[in-house]
């Protein structure tokens, strides 16, 4: 019998990204591609991304956390799942620990501290962006990748081109735009996600600055295509406009499925170093148990 048989999952959304939350501490099974793919297969625990909770790996955390996308690949961060993992652990009325209020977990990515601001809203801090062309990373040496060499469409009227590139955990490419819904990023987003210039692909955001505390985003994401909200994504395009100078260092991000509110911090006075603050609602849709027949065909 496959050890993730009847286990419980819970199926979460964070501004409509759809989140499903596996915990498998106390177990050694490490969910393979074909078993995530199984997993997103079954209707009711149907993800963007599966959040998978093992034990601990580092003194002071409470989980290691192992991020899925749709298709099987994995992820160093994702911003609305570590929310709702929050929620999950601190709130759920069979895992979750209601004296706490703050709590630490690991991804591939690094450690997220995340804090509970009220009952279904958490902030959690997502480090410090990475930003040099290898750390995105980018397959060719830019020295600033604030705005790097990159176009789709005709050479002469390119219909994207110049984004700035952020590594929140997970690459990305911020294109500065005057309306994001004006792009068939339907059509645009495969081809950008999979470009040669980025070797582990790359997550792909349009954004418009509204305001210097407002930006109005949509994203493909990297291994599942459009989502309603992708909180690194927020947290990258706050980072962008920072660096294009066409923002606060503060602002809140609106997505289609909602908003998020986004501070980049300082360090000791350099601006480049600080952690990113996403603060956003994580919401439980319902819970059930995953079906062995679905995962049988994952074997
Ligand atoms: N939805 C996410 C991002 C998930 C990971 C991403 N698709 C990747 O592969 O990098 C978020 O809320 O951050």
């Amino acid at each position: 019998m496959n050890a993730l048989a009847h286990r419980r999952f819970l199926k979460m959304n964070g501004l409509g990204n759809q989140i499903t939350v596996l915990d498998l501490r106390g177990t050694k099974h490490l969910v393979s591609a074909q078993e995530a793919r199984a997993i997103a297969a079954e209707p009711r625990a149907r993800f963007d991304q599966l959040m998978v909770l093992h034990d601990p790996q580092a003194a002071g955390t409470d989980a290691f956390v192992r991020i899925y996308n749709v298709d099987g690949t994995e992820a160093g961060a994702c911003g609305n799942g570590t929310r709702c993992v929050a929620w999950a652990m601190m709130a759920d009325p069979e895992m979750g620990d209601p004296a706490k209020t703050a709590l630490t977990l690991q991804t591939k990515a690094g450690l997220l501290p995340v804090k509970r601001e009220s009952e279904t809203v958490f902030t959690v801090d997502m480090g410090a962006p990475r930003l040099a062309w290898d750390e995105i990373p980018l397959t060719e040496p830019f020295a600033d990748t604030s705005r790097f060499e990159l176009q789709i469409g005709p050479i002469d009227a390119p219909i994207l081109h110049s984004p700035c590139a952020v590594n929140m955990g997970n690459p990305h490419a911020v294109f500065f735009v005057e309306d994001p819904y004006a792009y068939n990023l339907e059509q645009i987003g495969p081809l950008l996600e999979n470009h040669p210039i980025f070797p582990d692909r790359a997550n792909i955001e349009l954004a418009a600055v509204t305001a210097p505390d407002h930006i109005v985003l949509r994203v493909w994401e990297r291994g599942a295509g459009i989502t309603q909200a992708c909180g690194s994504g927020a947290c990258a395009a706050l980072v962008a406009a920072v660096r294009r100078e066409l923002s606060a260092r503060k602002a809140v991000v609106s997505l289609p499925g909602g908003d998020l509110t986004i501070e980049w911090r300082e360090s000791d006075g350099r601006k480049d170093a600080g952690h990113v603050l996403m603060t956003g609602a994580a919401a439980f849709e319902w819970d059930g148990r995953l079906d062995p027949a679905l995962l049988a065909s994952a074997a």
